[in-house]
């Protein structure tokens, strides 16, 4: 049977969302379901902003950065009247689903908007945060890894140059996914993740005796730490200040910022983006709403909304273990 489907993206955007719209486009096309993306998130359900979405959309856009459809962090959405308004004009536009790429709190949204809709909503995880329970990753993580990393690169040619220690803030809101396997891959040689920070007075320990220890084995050369942001009280010059306290100076802050949420996405976010799209499309017109589609050992896989959230979603032990080794317990006292 025909179905008007819509599509939005909310939230921090993420490289592979303009893949995921894509790949909607055309399991929608196939499937003779009409397709309308709503543009700038939830502020363009509240303002009626929707465009038609057909297969002269989607050229050249598995491989393009950002959202095509824009997005948008939405207060009036928060509050019961924008929460009506969006539904109303959901039934005025004669929806029968509506599919919210986006984050936890995209999908904390979606789910408050069930509570005066009737109508299909699916999720599909996309932010680089990688902080949503039920699927291994998020679109947009694999590429935010790869932005890290290869700026990590560059940093490490100068502060090799100058035998320097470097800060590096990495986003991640308060999850240390995208820190912890940016410094992994990147070789760095300390990471601090707000999954195993207990205070600045005991981390600090723990780096010092980090950098000592290799600067006797080694002498004068370049030490680079990655930091979640979010974790060290007052960021990368309150841990500047830490460490000229325990005599290490010449320290240099760099914070990466949201360049780590551009890009064209990498391979590993288009195939889970491409997927995810496909497969939610699948799923319009059934029983499942109120669900996430996302991916479990690269088999899709649908959750409830409502465990996005509640469930936390704890770093890889293979990669906690690496990171013990190799970097912040590499040397002993
Ligand atoms: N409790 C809530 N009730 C209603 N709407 C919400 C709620 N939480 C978030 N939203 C809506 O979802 C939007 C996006 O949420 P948020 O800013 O937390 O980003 P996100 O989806 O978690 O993405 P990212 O992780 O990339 O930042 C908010 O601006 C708001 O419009
Ligand atoms: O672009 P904004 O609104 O400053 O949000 C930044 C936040 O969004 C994210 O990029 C994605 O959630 C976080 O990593 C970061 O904390």
């Amino acid at each position: 049977m025909s179905k008007r489907v819509a599509i939005l993206t909310s939230g921090g955007d993420a490289p592979g969302m303009n893949a995921c719209i894509r790949a909607a486009i055309i399991a929608c096309q196939k499937a003779e379901y009409t397709l309308l993306g709503y543009q700038h998130g939830y502020n363009g359900l509240l303002q009626q902003e929707h465009v038609s979405l057909s297969l002269g959309s989607t050229h050249n856009l598995i491989q393009q950065g950002g959202t095509i459809l824009h997005s948008a962090r939405c207060k009036e959405f928060k509050n019961r009247e924008g929460l009506m308004k969006a539904a109303d004009n959901l039934k005025q536009a004669e929806i029968d689903t509506l599919i919210v790429i986006g984050g936890d709190g995209s999908f904390r949204g979606a789910s408050k908007l069930s509570e005066h809709w009737d109508g299909q909503i699916i999720g599909i995880p996309g932010t680089i945060d990688n902080d949503i329970a039920g699927t291994d990753a998020t679109i947009g993580y694999f590429t935010a890894i790869d932005t890290a990393m290869s700026s990590i690169d560059k940093v490490r040619d100068t502060a090799d140059a100058f035998e320097r220690i470097f800060l590096v803030e990495v986003m991640g809101r308060n999850a240390g996914f995208l820190a912890l396997n940016a410094a992994l891959s990147s070789a760095a040689d300390y990471v601090v993740v707000p999954e195993f920070f207990e205070s600045a007075e005991t981390e600090i320990q723990k780096m010092v005796t980090q950098i000592k220890a290799q600067r006797a084995l080694k002498g004068a050369v370049s030490f680079i730490i990655v930091v979640a942001e979010n974790v060290w009280p007052n960021g990368l010059a309150g841990l500047t200040e830490a460490l000229q306290q325990h005599d290490i100076s010449d320290v240099r802050p760099v914070t990466l910022g949201h360049v780590q949420r551009g890009g064209s996405p990498v391979a590993q976010d288009r195939l889970l983006a491409t997927t995810l799209g496909e497969h939610a499309i699948k799923l319009v017109g059934s029983e499942a709403t109120n669900i996430m589609v996302g991916e479990v050992n690269q088999h899709p896989v649908t959750v409830p909304l409502s465990r996005t959230w509640e469930t936390s979603k704890p770093l890889n032990d293979a990669r906690v273990e690496a990171m013990r080794t190799l970097m912040n317990e590499r040397y002993s006292e």
